[in-house]
């Protein structure tokens, strides 16, 4: 697990909270795929109180429509669980680092009635997905991010594919290059607000 200290005044808290810090609930309420969805963040949680942009041109794409989908580095959840709610056949996995994240997740799912189809965990997964939605974690830095796809990508099903929103400053275009060099066919799927939807299919 990697841990460390975000900046200060970022809310790129990517990383296990420091359990010293008090857990402060957060909800609000976000529409995605025309459904209302109430959602709590929390202190020391990736986008705490809101939708973050990039998730929200992510949620522009239009949503799986069954399967089993992983929601990696799933925060709070808001990407699962609009899938969850928006496709009522698919079954959602969140992972994430961050314990209070998939603490946050957990109690979502149980609040929109979704906890059936939908499990978030910090712990290992096991089996394959039809689809991966991924606002993924940048700022863990170039390394330790292809690790991490190299770690997942590899788990979509044939005929599968990964969606993932990238910051264009962040690296957007580098990242869909690597992944084709890595054997992924990408594309740029979406593009808005200074961010770019990329769609990578599994190799072979
Ligand atoms: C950009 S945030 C997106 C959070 C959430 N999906 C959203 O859209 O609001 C990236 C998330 O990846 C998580 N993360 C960082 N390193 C990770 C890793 N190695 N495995 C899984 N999740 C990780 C962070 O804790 C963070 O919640």
């Amino acid at each position: 697990m990697v841990e460390q200290r975000p900046a200060r005044g970022t809310d790129e808290q990517y990383f296990t909270a420091d359990p010293s810090v008090p857990f402060e609930r957060e909800t609000f309420e976000t529409v995605v795929w025309g459904n209302r969805l109430r959602l709590t963040s929390g202190s020391g949680v990736y986008a705490k109180g809101r939708l973050d942009l990039g998730t929200g041109v992510l949620l522009e794409e239009e949503p799986p429509a069954a399967g089993r989908v992983l929601d990696l580095g799933c925060g709070y959840g808001v990407i699962g669980l609009a899938i969850a709610k928006a496709s009522p056949e698919t079954t959602v996995v969140g992972v994430d680092v961050n314990e209070r994240a998939v603490r946050l997740a957990t109690e979502n799912s149980k609040a929109l009635g979704l906890a059936d189809r939908c499990i978030f965990t910090t712990g290992a997964v096991d089996g394959e997905f039809d689809e991966i939605w991924s606002n993924p974690p940048i700022r863990i830095g170039k390394e330790a991010l292809h690790a991490l796809l190299l770690q997942w990508l590899p788990r979509l099903k044939p005929g599968g594919r990964a969606v993932m929103v990238v910051g264009r400053n962040l690296g957007s275009d580098p990242l869909q290059r690597w992944l084709i060099e890595q054997g992924y066919p990408t594309e740029r799927v979406g593009s808005s607000k200074g961010f770019r939807v990329l769609e990578t299919r599994p190799s072979g």
